[in-house]
This record gives structure tokens, C-alpha cells and sequence, in this order.
């Protein structure tokens, strides 16, 4: 069997950060990587992800490889993920992106980051996620259509992210099935002022401020809160804790991020293994690149 060495790596991202629903995202170390073997007689993908995901031409990867680049002869792909699915750490939209990566290099295609974010965002309907894991860093991203997507990359310094990875999975669809058709004028308004306040200060690098805005979101936490009673738990457990900025949901959940000073993260960490939750409790890099092809 001929292997190319072609290895495509994707990011994790947390969505949301808070009140930044479906428009802010960051790309964390933690990576889907998918391996080009070579040619097949049909699509294959090897992995060991679990039964609910498929192997052959179903697969989410292999389906956006065929949605992008049609034509392509089969191939035989070998697929490794720590991010956990259906968690909350954007795994829907690494298999997205490293489709779209393998149909560009398959296809002879050359596609800029821009291309690629309107591209993965026909797939995923909201960019927050697709955007960081293609551009890296924080993004703040959205859709002016199905097909164009208008996004900001920025940088944190000196940050780390912690997660709370309970052992359950949550789906996004279940998660925006608990969401509110509508919301009163007044309630609108206000999310609007503290989403727009909390990118501002973002941007500004004012993450104290940040935090407290972080914790502030009236567009989804709310209303999922009953599906993942562990965000006010740590919450609760962090309070008042060094070096804690803010913690929210990540992306639907039922993952709960924190983020946090760099300095802190190990004192950060017992804190929250001490709360013996049902979870795994990983401490997260801020990556500043997003998708990345290895031995071309
Ligand atoms: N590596 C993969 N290959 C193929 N399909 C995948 C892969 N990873 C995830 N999926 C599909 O995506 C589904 C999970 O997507 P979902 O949007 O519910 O969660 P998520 O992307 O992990 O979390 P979030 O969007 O909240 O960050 C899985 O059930 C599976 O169908
Ligand atoms: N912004 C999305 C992210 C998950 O895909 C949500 O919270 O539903």
C-alpha cells in the first residue's frame, strides 16, 4: 500500500465564549488528524471514533471531500482525534475542514482562508466554529449569507483555556432545540450592548473585563443551563479564585471552559479536579494557527 505522508491537522475551537453566540470562536491544541494512505478501489476511512461514525462514503470528511471536489478517485484515509464528539469542542467542524483541506489537495485546487471559512460555513449553517479552525486564533466571524462569511482574527496573550469535558454527549441539535424562537425587544438590546461591548474589549486585550462580560451571555446560556448543571458548578467552584478570568458554555456543550491566566493554571486545575465531577478536567493551549497540512 503506497502511503503519501500527507497529514492534515485541525484545531478544536470553543464556540461562543459567552455572550459571542454563533460569532466568536477560538482554535485550542487539541487536533483531528487525518492521513492520506493513497488510492483506493472506494472511499475508506480507518478510525477508531466509534461505531456512530461512519467509515465509508456517510462520513462527514468524505462528504464534504465529494460535496467540494466531485470528481476525485476514491481514497483510502486514516483518521486519529482527541477531540471528543458532540462535546462542545467543534468536532463537527474539524471533519468539515479537514474535508475541504483533502478536496483542495486531491483536486488540485488552490482555495485562500477566506474561500475556505464560506465554504466550510454552506456546511455547518454558523461560522463560529469553521472560522477559527481554519484561520487559528480567536475569530470574530458572520454570515452575511449562506455562501459569504465576514470575520476578524485576533490574538490572546499569555492565556490558557481549562475544560470541563463531562462524560456525556450533547448534540447541537438537541442543544439548539431548547433555544427561544424570539426574544422581547429589550432583551435583544441588552445582549446586543454586552456582545459588543465584551469583542470590543477583546480586542482592547482588557481581560478582566472580558471575563465579567464572558459571564453575561442572554442568548443561549440560559436556556441551556438545565442541560449541563456543571457551568454554574464551576462557576461556583471558581469564584473569587486567582487568575480565573470567566467561564461559559463551549459552543453547545456539554463542555464548560474557563479561561484563565497562564501563571495559574495548575492551582486552577485542583481547584476544579476537586469538584469530582463526572468529567475530564484538560487544560487547553490557544492556538494560533488553524488548519495545518504536514509533508507536502
Ligand atoms: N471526525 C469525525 N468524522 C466524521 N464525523 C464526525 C467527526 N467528528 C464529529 N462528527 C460528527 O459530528 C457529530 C457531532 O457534531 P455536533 O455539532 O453535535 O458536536 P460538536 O461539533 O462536537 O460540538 P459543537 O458544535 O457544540 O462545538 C457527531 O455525532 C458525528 O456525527
Ligand atoms: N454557536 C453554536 C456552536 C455549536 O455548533 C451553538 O452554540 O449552538
Amino acid at each position: 500500500m503506497t502511503n503519501t505522508n500527507i497529514r492534515i491537522k485541525v484545531p478544536a475551537t470553543s464556540a461562543n465564549m459567552g455572550p459571542g453566540f454563533d460569532s466568536v470562536g477560538v482554535a485550542l491544541g487539541l487536533y483531528l488528524t487525518l492521513e492520506i494512505v493513497g488510492p483506493s478501489a472506494s472511499w475508506v476511512i480507518d478510525h477508531e471514533l466509534g461505531e456512530g461514525i461512519p467509515h465509508d462514503e456517510r462520513n462527514m470528511v468524505i462528504e464534504t471531500i465529494l460535496r467540494f471536489a466531485p470528481d476525485v478517485a476514491p481514497h483510502h484515509l486514516v483518521m486519529t482525534s482527541d477531540i471528543p464528539t458532540a462535546r462542545g469542542l467543534g468536532s463537527s467542524s474539524s471533519a468539515i475542514v479537514a474535508g475541504i483541506a483533502i478536496a483542495e489537495i486531491l483536486s488540485g485546487q488552490k482555495w485562500d482562508t477566506a474561500t475556505k471559512i464560506n465554504m466550510a460555513n454552506e456546511l455547518e449553517g454558523h461560522p463560529d466554529n469553521i472560522a477559527p479552525a481554519i484561520a487559528g486564533g480567536l475569530v470574530v466571524s458572520v454570515a452575511m449569507d449562506e455562501s459569504h462569511v465576514l470575520w476578524t482574527k485576533a490574538i490572546l496573550d499569555d492565556v490558557h483555556f481549562i475544560a470541563v469535558v463531562p462524560h456525556r454527549e450533547l448534540l447541537t441539535k438537541a442543544a439548539r432545540a431548547v433555544l427561544p424562537k424570539e426574544l422581547s425587544f429589550t432583551d435583544a438590546v441588552r445582549a446586543n450592548g454586552i456582545g459588543n461591548v465584551f469583542v470590543s474589549k477583546l480586542f482592547e486585550g482588557d481581560l478582566a473585563a472580558v471575563g465579567t462580560l464572558m459571564e453575561m451571555d442572554q442568548l443561549h446560556e440560559p436556556f441551556r443551563a438545565s442541560l449541563v448543571p456543571e457551568l454554574a458548578q464551576v462557576r461556583e467552584a471558581l469564584k473569587n479564585v486567582d487568575g480565573v478570568y470567566g467561564t461559559y458554555l463551549s459552543g453547545a456543550g456539554p463542555t464548560v471552559m474557563t479561561l484563565v491566566h497562564a501563571d495559574h493554571v495548575d492551582a486552577i486545575l485542583t481547584n476544579l479536579q476537586a469538584l469530582d465531577l463526572d468529567a475530564s478536567v484538560i487544560p487547553l493551549d490557544f492556538a494560533s494557527d488553524g488548519v495545518i497540512v504536514e509533508g507536502m
